[in-house]
């Protein structure tokens, strides 16, 4: 990975002399892929099979190509993360693990020294193939953050607003997740930062939040002057100005909202939407101003809670001005093994009928959580995620068959941010045989949570500097829809485009984000055929 230059944080401000971009770790030799100093542009052939019925009921798949042009940006520029909730567990400790790989830290454990890493981030701690050597036709595998100029963790301005007006240091330290020898060590940077206040309307969320609410803007429902506030925080405050940001992504890591009902002439278009904030509507969540907000200032917003934020209207706005918008729920632990499991079993041929899942975690997520209506947003995030692969199998499951499925979550003081998973999956194997799986899943919950957010800022930013347009005269170049489907790798409800599938699977949702970069750098999807090896 290309080295990188460190820069020291205080109240958000990354300070430093501007970067110089890092030189790619691969180029593509190819005459369909053209380097300049700004940009990346590929000519890419798109392959799909067609599938269509035959008058007497047979299948047909019909081979097909389509060709694009891509672009990249390859200036990053300055970035900067704005996160709702920052003084949350997750926000909290996300911004300490920052600190603490920007300044190349080490601590004292129990089990002896630690170095900071970014470990559980797919952009930052995985790797991808690029292709087989030309001589021994072994894999080189490259890091995924290399795919794309992407901009580094390290370099991420970082702040945001909370309705608990605790400082980072004392947010940290409220947390109970992090090492103190760790919170010792980040501890003087992070008392400098302080939450912007917040917009707060209680109705929203478990009112046992109510004691942290001392950093709050009046009025406790929409309105107009709530959205100007956020945009003026996120355009003029010293966060952007000091910092000289070209862009800034905000993420909602605040509390899970309880979901605002879909009422038509409130929140089911732009224009209603618009007018229900200016009117005070009381079914326009906090997390939804937060996102107009955003799209106003063309800043990619994005939801790690479950609730509904990007209700239909917000979807549209976001559309009508071109902006990203992504969600919904951070997918971390007990989902994230799910999808891949439930994706293993079905593709296998075994059929799952039964998953309990339950999970008791003593944060203040899980104390927000322990109310009704706020669970109500996690249990539907947490169920929907089998959905796409048992339709998929209509050999196991008859039409609109599926699972038994039950989510539980219990708020447990004692255990605060060690989350205790329980899952257990049945099902039917060969002639009457039934398999079942049990888990045991101790996922700490922010530092399993952390290293996503960093994937969703620094993947949202990237697609904000790629561009396509279809290989015809007078075509323009234009963005991906504002739905960032290429997202759902890190959520448990990943919002697509209207009317396009949900994938839930999770291989399925790495591979399409990755041979999307292929793609932008002129690059097929890479098959696993290795036919190199097998046509010996
Ligand atoms: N593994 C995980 O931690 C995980 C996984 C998936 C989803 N999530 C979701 O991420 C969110 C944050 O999780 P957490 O563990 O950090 O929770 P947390 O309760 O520790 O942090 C939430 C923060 O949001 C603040 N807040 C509440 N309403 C606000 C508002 N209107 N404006 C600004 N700040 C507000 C609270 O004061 C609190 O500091 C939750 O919705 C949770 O469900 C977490
Ligand atoms: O991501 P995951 O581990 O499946 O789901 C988690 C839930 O099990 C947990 O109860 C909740 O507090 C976290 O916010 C997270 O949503």
């Amino acid at each position: 990975m290309a080295p990188h230059a460190s820069s020291d944080v205080a109240n958000g401000a990354v300070n430093g002399s501007a970067r110089q971009e890092p030189s790619p770790l691969f180029t593509v030799n190819s005459p369909n892929v053209v380097y300049t100093p700004d940009e990346i542009k590929s000519h890419y052939a798109y392959h799909t099979t067609e599938v269509t019925r035959s008058a007497d009921n047979q299948l047909v798949a019909t081979p097909k190509s389509s060709n694009y042009n891509f672009k990249v940006d390859r200036k990053v520029g300055k970035v900067g993360m704005m996160l709702v909730g920052w003084g949350g567990n997750n926000g909290s400790t996300v911004t300490a693990g920052i600190l603490a790989n920007r300044r190349g830290l080490s601590w004292e454990t129990r089990e002896g020294k630690q170095a900071a890493n970014y470990y559980g981030s797919v952009v930052m701690s995985s790797t991808v193939k690029l292709g087989t050597d030309a001589k021994t036709s072994e894999e080189i595998n490259i890091p995924f953050h290399d795919m794309l100029p992407m901009v580094h963790p390290n370099d991420l301005a970082i702040g945001g607003w909370d309705i608990s007006s605790l400082n980072l240091a004392e947010s940290m330290d409220r947390a109970q997740v992090l090492e103190p020898t760790l919170k010792n060590l980040v501890r003087k940077e992070m008392v400098e930062m302080k939450p912007l206040p917040s917009i707060y309307y209680p109705d929203f969320i478990a009112s046992n939040q109510e004691d942290r609410a001392d950093n709050v803007v009046e009025g406790t429902k929409a309105s107009w002057a709530h959205v100007e506030k956020v945009q003026k925080d996120i355009r003029h405050s010293e966060f952007k100005a000091q910092n000289g940001l070209d862009k800034v992504v905000v993420m909602w890591t605040a509390n899970t909202e309880r979901y605002a009902d879909i009422i038509p002439g409130v929140n089911d278009t732009a224009d209603n939407l618009i007018n229900s904030i200016k009117t005070g509507h009381e079914e326009v969540a906090p997390s939804t101003v937060f996102a107009i907000a955003s799209i106003l200032e063309n800043a990619p917003f994005i939801n790690g809670s479950p609730q509904n934020t990007l209700v239909p209207g917000a979807r549209e706005f976001a559309e009508q001005r071109k902006a990203f918008i992504g969600g919904d729920d951070f997918k971390s632990g007990q989902t994230k093994m799910k999808s891949a499991l439930v994706d293993f079993l079905i593709n296998a041929g075994i059929k799952l009928t039964s998953i309990a899942s339950y999970n008791h975690l003593g944060n203040n997520d899980g104390k927000n959580l322990s109310s009704q209506k706020q669970f109500r947003s996690k249990e539907i995030s947490k169920s929907n995620v089998v959905d796409d692969m048992v339709a998929a199998n209509s050999i196991l499951y008859e039409k609109d068959e599926h699972p038994d499925h039950t989510v539980v979550i219990k708020y447990m003081p004692a255990v605060g941010d060690n989350k205790r998973a329980l899952d257990e999956y049945y099902a039917e194997i060969f002639m009457g045989g039934h398999q079942t799986i049990s888990l045991f899943n101790i996922c700490e919950d922010s530092l399993l949570a952390s290293p996503l957010i960093i994937d969703l800022v620094v993947l949202a930013e990237m697609m904000t500097r790629v561009s396509w347009k279809e290989d015809a005269e007078g075509a323009e170049y234009k963005g991906f829809h504002s739905v960032l489907s290429v997202l759902s790798y890190m959520l448990k409800a990943p919002m697509t485009p209207p009317g396009t599938p949900v994938v839930n699977a999770l291989g399925k949702q790495r591979s399409a984000l990755i041979n999307i970069f292929r793609a932008c750098v002129g690059l097929q999807p890479e098959s696993d055929m290795t036919l190199e090896h097998k046509l010996l």
